[in-house]
């Protein structure tokens, strides 16, 4: 008995040691890579020329349309890849349509998003020269409007996700909760309905990753994320976000947002077609109390205001589009996603991760945990649509890797994770 506990405990510690080395390495890669970003900050004041974006754009190849669709699809977008709002399902589908008309994409260098929690810098892109032209921003990023737009066309259009607030919060709670301290010292048997009953307790606006567990949205657009929702300045924000934005979807009428996407950019019903991507199993989702819900609204108020703003705006949006139109259009979009269902996925639908084949399809793990779902391809599919089910199916670390992007720093710090963390 008393070896096995020694056995235990020297594994521990070897992991411990492990850690702390690891961690150090990680962070001395980070301040290195970060100084190199905070150099080349100054020198960059020059946006994408006029004349720059015109050549990118005639560089698109138009693929065969048919006459009852648009012929000029939009090119040039900002997408704000907030967190936990299916941001995931949308940059899928970027991806796509990106590849099939050789855009160019703004990627970050080493890891998969830009820096993430530092501010966005047009210098965080991948090879970025001052001048430069992109046709796509996508990745994860703290927004700052003024950086973005150094790297895209004037007409780029903008756009974004947002997700109820309550809903936000018990993912991004549950999802990150081992990345922050703060919540480690959370006893009893659910830490997240402990957190909800007395947050002021275990939350400090300074603790590292402080910020996934208040108003991540605030914080991703790059807004302090501990303004309480009365306070004027949230509105002011809100305001000022809206005239960045010429989109914002909402998660929860996902199918609704990609109607108003495909409308806004010129784009087909092939665009947009997708399956559902990063979602968790039903076991590692928090069922709330209705009393629950209210705190975590309280909790996350700037959020809450931002989310309610939009969702009316987007209501608006569907209001002039027309209400029948949409009903039709979303139809066919179910239609269209339930055959490609038909001929793509195993089974019919998602499966646990180790119940995935392929490493290719295997989603990115929360640390310490294998909660995230994904897909097994078809085994006798057609072969005239291996490649689409294929690209719909991939993952986003590893739909980077194939665009290209070295992800050398992700996958450091996924080796580190499964093998300090993993099961
Ligand atoms: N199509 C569609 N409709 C509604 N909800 C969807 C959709 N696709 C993904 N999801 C849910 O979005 C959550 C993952 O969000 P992200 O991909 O943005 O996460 S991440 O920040 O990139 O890790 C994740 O939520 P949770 O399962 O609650 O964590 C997914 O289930």
């Amino acid at each position: 008995m008393s070896a096995i506990k020694g056995k235990k405990c020297t594994r521990m510690t070897r992991r411990l040691i492990l850690l702390v080395l690891l961690t150090n390495i990680m962070l001395l890669l980070y301040c290195l890579t970060n100084l190199t970003q905070v150099k080349i900050r100054d020198s960059q004041q020059v946006t994408c020329p006029l004349s720059m974006a015109k050549l990118l754009t005639k560089n698109v190849s138009s693929p065969s349309l048919s006459t009852s669709e648009v012929s000029s699809p939009k090119v040039n977008l900002m997408f704000m890849k907030t967190h936990k709002t299916a941001s995931s399902t949308i940059l899928n589908i970027l991806f796509r349509f990106g590849e099939r008309h050789k855009l160019k994409f703004a990627f970050p260098d080493g890891r998969n998003d830009f820096f993430y929690p530092s501010p966005f810098l047009c210098s965080q892109v991948k090879d970025y020269r001052p001048g430069d032209c992109f046709n796509i921003v996508c990745n994860h990023m703290r927004f700052d409007h003024q950086e973005v737009a150094k790297l895209l066309p004037p007409d780029a259009v903008y756009i974004t996700i947002l997700r109820d607030p309550v809903d936000l919060f018990e993912s991004s709670f549950n999802y990150y909760h081992r990345a922050v301290p703060l919540t480690w010292r959370i006893n009893g048997e659910n830490q997240l309905v402990e957190f909800l009953n007395n947050p002021h307790t275990f939350y400090s606006p300074e603790a590292f990753n402080s910020f996934y567990l208040k108003n991540l949205l605030f914080f991703d657009f790059g807004f302090d994320n501990n303004l309480e929702g009365d306070d004027p300045r949230v509105m002011r924000d809100i305001h000022k976000l809206s005239t960045r934005f010429d989109l914002v979807l909402v998660a929860e009428y996902f199918d609704e947002s990609l109607i108003l996407l495909k409308d806004t950019l010129c784009w087909t019903m092939e665009d947009i077609l997708y399956f559902k991507l990063n979602a968790r199993r039903r076991s590692s989702v928090s069922r709330l109390t209705p009393e629950l819900r209210v705190k975590a609204l309280q909790w996350n108020g700037a959020d809450w205001r931002l989310y309610q703003y939009f969702n009316a705006t987007f209501w608006a949006r569907v209001e002039t589009y027309g209400r029948e139109r949409m009903k039709q259009e979303v139809k066919e979009l179910r239609r269209r996603n339930a055959e490609m269902k038909a001929i793509c996925i195993q089974d019919g639908g998602s499966v646990e991760a180790k119940n995935i084949h392929d490493s290719r399809f295997l989603p990115w793990q929360p640390v310490g945990e294998s909660s995230i779902l994904g897909y097994n391809v078809k085994q006798n599919i057609d072969p005239q649509f291996r490649e689409i089910c294929e690209q719909m199916l991939t993952p986003e670390i590893q739909y980077l890797s194939q665009l290209g992007v070295s992800l050398w720093l992700t996958r450091l710090w996924g080796w580190v994770k499964d093998t300090v963390f993993g099961d």
